[in-house]
């Protein structure tokens, strides 16, 4: 019998919100990012995407709506920056799946708002970490959709790429009206960043502003108090 990782979770997601999902290692993120997508069947509960439920899209339909990128990145990183963010226009391509000049438009703009223009004839294995990050977030762009979910996003990036990746998330979400959802174990720039966070746990978990959560002391006791502490005044966790 398959048990839940996580219960009673909670939580909406507004137009042009950026919102982090943290918790501790193998509490459950990526299975919830998996499982909001459709990727992965639901146990329980109701997921509704523009107050429709979502087993009732069509993959076309949810396709134009929702775009997901995971750790695992793409199968194969032989392709071009280019031809790896043209991939996120396959919902609206012909059954060849060429480009319309649109597609060509939306391509070149997302170049330019992610800082890859100089980077889009190199092949992704040419890339550093932080880069071949942006070209997956390029790439859930150009699938122009109002929610996107990411997979920790920030993951092997220095904190200045971390911080980099996160206040381009933040300009999109403020930019447009799309919606962000990532999972993240950098607490202390989600706290700085994001408009809510939901902190995943076993039993329940919480969501709200950083202001309502650090007002409500959930921090202190998120890992157990023996080793790290939660300072409010900071809004970061030092080591005891
Ligand atoms: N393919 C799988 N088959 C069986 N169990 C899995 C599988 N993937 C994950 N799990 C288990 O499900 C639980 C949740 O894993 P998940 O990867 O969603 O956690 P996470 O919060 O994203 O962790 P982390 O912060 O370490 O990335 C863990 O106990 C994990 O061992």
């Amino acid at each position: 019998m398959i048990s839940p990782v996580a219960e009673n979770i909670n939580f909406n997601v507004q137009s042009g919100e950026l919102v982090a999902l943290v918790g501790t290692n193998g509490v459950g993120k990526s299975t919830l990012l998996r499982t909001l997508s459709g990727i992965q069947p639901k146990l329980s509960g109701e997921i509704l995407l523009h107050n429709t439920l979502l087993s009732s899209y069509k993959s076309n339909q949810l396709a134009k709506s929702l775009s997901i990128v995971l750790t695992e990145g793409i199968p194969t990183k032989n392709l071009s920056v280019l031809e790896v963010i043209a991939l996120g226009r396959q919902p609206y391509t012909n059954w060849i799946g060429s480009l319309s000049s649109k597609d060509i438009d939306v391509v070149k703009t997302i170049l330019n708002d992610t800082g890859l223009n100089e980077l889009q004839d190199k092949k992704c294995y040419q890339l550093s970490d932080g880069q071949f990050q942006r070209v997956m977030i390029a790439r859930a762009l150009a699938q122009d959709t109002s929610l996107i979910l990411l997979d920790e996003p920030t993951t092997h990036l220095d904190i200045y790429h971390k911080a980099y990746v996160l206040k381009m998330l933040k300009n999109i979400v403020k930019t447009t009206t799309r919606s962000i959802v990532f999972s993240t174990h950098e607490i202390g720039l989600a706290l700085q960043l994001c408009d809510k966070i939901v902190i995943l746990q076993k039993e329940k978990s919480i969501f709200g502003t950083p202001e309502e959560l650090i007002k409500q002391e959930v921090f202190s006791d998120l890992f157990g108090s023996d080793l790290i502490s939660f300072d409010p005044q900071t809004a970061s966790f030092k080591i005891n």
